[in-house]
């Protein structure tokens, strides 16, 4: 496995890979989930580059970019376990040689609501650095979690719109056994906020469970639960449907959830029948 920190030694690792080439770009504090993604990855090209970079630019003034789990010697051997052919892990002077740049990608609509609401400028941090990092490794495919769903679907509209010509796959969440969604983030809950944690995923089993009755039921299962839960503040809960105005993408129904426990910031989704 070639550990490249600059773009030249990118250019050179990338230069010696031949055939079908896929991209997980992380932001490390690798888990279960980002390890589906490899898996996911190596099974569907030739040759795996991960890209291990905390993006300063997504992250706002107030949020734990100095606190993100740095855990850079794990990453290094679950990667080479996984049959990382290259790591690209660029400094933040390699990434913004001129500093924070001052073009970026607009996300549209989609980026001010949900996420981007609450995280003003976050996908347009996220975007512009998976621009970057696409035209850097000139992939064939690239790898995201559902678990960032509207971050996914954003992804999949840059890719569209722009013409970049890289297939963007789709890997499920992956879970704790009693349903947390993995996070580097759930590093930060104390054990006690870890059980507050499962409203996220109970409230998607409540919403599930009355599937059938429309959004507004789903939408009102999900809420008693965050009513029930003292210590998990619900920041919102929505169903995506063609029919009922933001739809991050066309198909089935979605539920996305946010919620906040102690500082920590959680989000969950599923599909859900109605
Ligand atoms: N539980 C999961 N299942 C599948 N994919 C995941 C999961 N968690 C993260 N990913 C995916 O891994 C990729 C890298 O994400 P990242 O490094 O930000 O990890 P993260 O756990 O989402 O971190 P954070 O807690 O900061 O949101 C993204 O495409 C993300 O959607
Ligand atoms: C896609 C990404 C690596 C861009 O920094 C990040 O948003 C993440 O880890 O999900
Ligand atoms: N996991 C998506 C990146 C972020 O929350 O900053």
């Amino acid at each position: 496995m070639i550990v490249a920190t600059t773009r030249e030694e990118l250019a050179k690792a990338r230069q010696d890979l031949s055939g079908r080439v896929a991209v997980v770009p992380t932001m490390g504090a690798l888990h279960a989930g980002h390890v589906s993604l490899l898996k996911a990855a190596r099974s569907g090209a030739d040759h795996v580059i991960m890209t291990l970079f905390v993006n300063p630019l997504q992250f706002g003034p107030n949020e734990d970019l100095a606190t993100y789990p740095r855990t850079w010697a794990r990453d290094l051997a679950i990667a080479e376990a996984e049959g990382v052919d290259v790591i690209f892990a660029p400094a933040e002077a390699e990434m913004y040689p001129n500093g924070a740049p001052a073009v970026r990608i607009d996300p549209g609509p989609l980026g001010g609501i949900l996420e981007g609401a609450s995280r003003p400028g976050f996908f347009h941090g996220v975007l512009t650095v998976v621009l970057k990092l696409l035209h850097l490794t000139r992939p064939d495919a690239a790898f995201f979690g559902e678990k960032d769903y509207q971050q996914l679907t954003l992804v999949r509209a840059m890719v569209r719109d722009l013409d970049l010509g890289v297939d963007i796959v789709g890997v499920p969440t992956v879970r704790e056994p009693d349903g947390l969604a993995l996070s580097s983030r759930n590093t930060y809950l104390s054990a006690e906020q870890r059980v507050t944690a499962l409203a996220l995923s109970r409230a998607l089993a409540a919403a599930a469970a009355v599937g059938g009755q429309g959004a507004a039921a789903a939408r009102a299962a999900a809420g008693e639960v965050f009513e029930g839960t003292p210590g998990a503040s619900l920041d919102y809960v929505v169903v995506t449907d063609p029919d009922l105005g933001p739809a991050p993408e066309q198909g089935p129904a979605r539920m996305l959830i946010a919620a906040r426990v102690g500082t920590t910031r959680l989000i969950d989704n599923a599909a859900l029948r109605l």
